[in-house]
């Protein structure tokens, strides 16, 4: 169970059935019946690192549906089978922020994903070294403040907090601006998108479709900001389900009548609109009140009052995940090898320039404290210098 297949084996899988051109490094990991081939080919002016199944119960290839971002193939990479449930993949010549994959293929996420479209399924999760703090899931009802809480937030913390720009099938507001308040888009576009499991969420909210990318969350996330998602109450349901470890918090209006009041001194909708926003609000305040869905529940009666409860919820979680650093700095990595020790510890066996242009042979990577995963990105790899050809690691 999950060595690579040896080369006579490959060449009598009838890859000939295959009509994909192998232009780098190719690699087989067999985990039960199956093979998983990992290949680079070419897309278009760019080239992807492409992944077959060869099924050894049927004798045949299966194109398995890709989930998440695939990486940009490089010269070549290593594979290595972890738990059974997925691949580590280290890509050759990378620097380290792009060099280190995970290509689930027997995952929770996964499974689950197979049952729901009924193919085969594997799902790429980049991995990330360090923790960026949790992100934050905001909902509520239409009016209650969401927005103005906040613009407030990232107005005050700029290079703290990033918005997690939504796509929605709804118009414009007049000065909303695309890319920036949401992605306005077509819904066929946004239905194909969602079906190539490019949202991480989305639902029908007063009559249209709103949704997060995976790609949103993961562009400010990357970016080591803390990630805000204003979403629906369906939404921060969808997310809770997910592997993203978030901060649900729920802003509720100190009256009904003051929701109303709101609402229509906003001046954005319809009276049609509004009527159905004030439907909806009332079944988001009752399932708000689910147990487990909202961490926390915030009235905004006085705004500037609210915002200061905001601010402190945020600023008790800050300690408790800092953004962290890895042990050595990595500028392109050459690997050769890769192999699994006791303790959640990897060996990459590399060539790797460094910041400090010292060279190291030997890497370990300490997976102990992995987090999230496949639709999103998997955080919390640390990676240490064993040995050095140079000089400057010293004391590693
Ligand atoms: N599920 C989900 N809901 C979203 C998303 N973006 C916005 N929403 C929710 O959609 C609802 C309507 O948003 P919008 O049209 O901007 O109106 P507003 O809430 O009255 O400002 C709100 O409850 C938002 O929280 C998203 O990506 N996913
Ligand atoms: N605490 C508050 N007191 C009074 N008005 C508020 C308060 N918070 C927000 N508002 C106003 O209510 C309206 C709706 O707020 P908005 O942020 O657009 O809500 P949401 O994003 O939840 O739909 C806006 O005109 C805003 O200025």
């Amino acid at each position: 169970m999950g060595e690579e297949a040896p080369e006579y084996l490959l060449n009598n899988l009838e890859l000939a059935a295959c009509d994909s051109e192998s232009t780098g490094c190719r690699t087989a990991t067999i985990v039960g019946n199956k093979t998983y081939v990992v290949e680079g080919s070419e897309d278009g002016s760019k080239s992807w690192i492409n992944v077959k199944i060869f099924d050894k119960l049927t004798r045949s290839w299966v194109f398995p549906t890709v989930l998440g971002i695939k990486p940009v193939q490089q010269k070549g990479h290593s594979a290595l089978l972890l738990k059974n449930e997925q691949l580590l993949i280290v890509k050759m010549d990378s620097t380290l922020d792009d060099c280190i994959w995970f290509l689930e293929v027997d995952s929770p996420f996964v499974k689950e994903q197979k049952e729901i479209l009924g193919t085969e399924v594997v799902a790429w999760s980049k991995g990330v070294i360090g923790n960026a703090p949790k992100p934050i899931v905001i909902s509520g009802p239409s009016g209650v403040g969401k927005g103005t809480l906040i613009n407030k937030l990232m107005k005050e913390f700029p290079s703290r907090c990033g918005f997690s720009v939504s796509h929605t099938t709804r118009a414009p507001r007049e000065k909303e601006l695309d890319g920036v308040h949401y992605h306005f888009t077509e819904r066929s576009i946004m239905e194909k998108d969602i079906r190539d499991g490019k949202f991480l969420e989305f639902a029908s909210v007063h009559g249209n479709l709103y949704g997060t990318s995976i790609e949103a969350v993961e562009a400010v996330t990357d970016s080591g900001k803390r990630c805000i998602l204003d979403i629906d109450v369906q939404g921060a349901k969808s997310v809770r389900a997910s592997s993203l470890d978030a901060i649900f918090i729920f802003i509720t209006p100190p009256s009904f009548e003051e929701l109303e009041k709101r609402l229509r001194a906003r001046g954005t909708e319809t009276e049609e609109q509004v009527q159905k926003r004030l439907r909806n609000a009332r079944a988001e305040l009752d399932e708000a009140k689910s147990p487990g869905l909202f961490d926390h529940i915030l009235v905004n009666d006085d705004l500037e009052s609210c915002y200061e409860n905001l601010k402190k919820l945020l600023a008790s979680d800050e300690t408790a995940d800092p953004l962290c650093q890895p042990s050595v700095k990595i500028l392109k990595a050459h690997v050769s090898h890769i192999e699994s020790k006791a303790d959640h510890k990897t060996l990459i066996h590399c060539s790797a320039s460094g910041t400090n242009a010292a060279t190291h042979s030997l890497l370990m990577l300490d997976m102990s404290s992995l987090k999230g995963g496949a639709p999103g990105r998997t955080r919390g790899l640390d990676v240490y210098a064993l040995e050095s050809l140079g000089d400057g690691l010293n004391g590693i």
